[in-house]
């Protein structure tokens, strides 16, 4: 598996105010929003493409376009939802997919409560959002999913990044040969015993959509 934390002002920018407690949910969501075009442009640095060529107003230019298959974006309900326009704004022909799955507070194990996703992968290439990897335990169970379908990459695109889900992911997926990847704005301190990233930014889904 592969991590890359992006190292741009514009983006420890963001994420500053997304950290602050005092930004408003409204603030909130724009800047996400914002903050996931920016990792948008480097995780899909190795998306497929294909050669073709379009009449210029002086000659036949060579250029590229997203090859097929589409490549697949797959949210994670909730949190995942405030990445999706951000993510779509750079891949427009991509087709979304959709999971809901919630952590337990107590035992930190995530469930999955509704998948809404292509049966057959196999080919694609697919690019999961949830802001926060914490634990792990939600997207490996993501990921595994996705690979047990067929897909032939996955990169995940997060906020934040603790380092402990970060070592989880790293054994995880030692029997999968699909190349993993990881995408974050930052790799925080640690975990809480709540299982919370430090310093963080909260409960990342109360923010973007408030308390349930
Ligand atoms: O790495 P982990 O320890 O598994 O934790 C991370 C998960 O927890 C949060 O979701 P939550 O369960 O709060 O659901 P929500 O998006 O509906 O708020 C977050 O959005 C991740 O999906
Ligand atoms: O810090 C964390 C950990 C899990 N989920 C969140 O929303 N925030
Ligand atoms: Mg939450």
């Amino acid at each position: 598996m592969q991590t890359l934390a992006v190292d741009h002002p514009l983006v420890a920018h963001k994420l500053t105010t997304l950290r602050d407690s005092r930004t408003d949910s409204p603030t909130f969501r724009r800047l996400a929003d914002e903050l996931v075009t920016l990792l948008a442009y480097e995780a899909t640095r190795d998306v497929r493409v294909t050669e073709v060529t379009v009449p210029s107003p002086l000659v036949d230019a060579e250029g590229v376009q997203l090859a097929s298959p589409k490549p697949l974006v797959v949210p994670i309900l909730r949190a995942g939802l405030g990445m999706l326009d951000g993510m779509t704004r750079l891949l427009p022909t991509a087709e979304v997919g959709f999971l809901g799955m919630i952590r337990d507070e107590g035992s930190l194990q995530a469930q999955t409560y509704a998948t809404r996703l292509p049966d057959d992968l196999s080919g694609r290439q697919c690019y999961v959002l949830d802001p926060m990897l914490a634990t792990g335990g939600t997207l490996a169970a993501a990921i595994r999913l996705l690979c047990e379908r067929g897909a032939t990459d996955v990169t995940a695109l997060c906020l934040l990044a603790a380092p402990e889900g970060l070592r989880y992911l790293e054994q995880a997926f030692t029997d999968i040969t699909a190349p993993i990847r990881v995408v974050t704005a930052a790799v925080d301190s640690h975990l809480n015993e709540q299982g919370f990233i430090v310093p963080g930014l909260g409960d990342a889904g109360d923010r973007l959509y408030g308390v349930v």
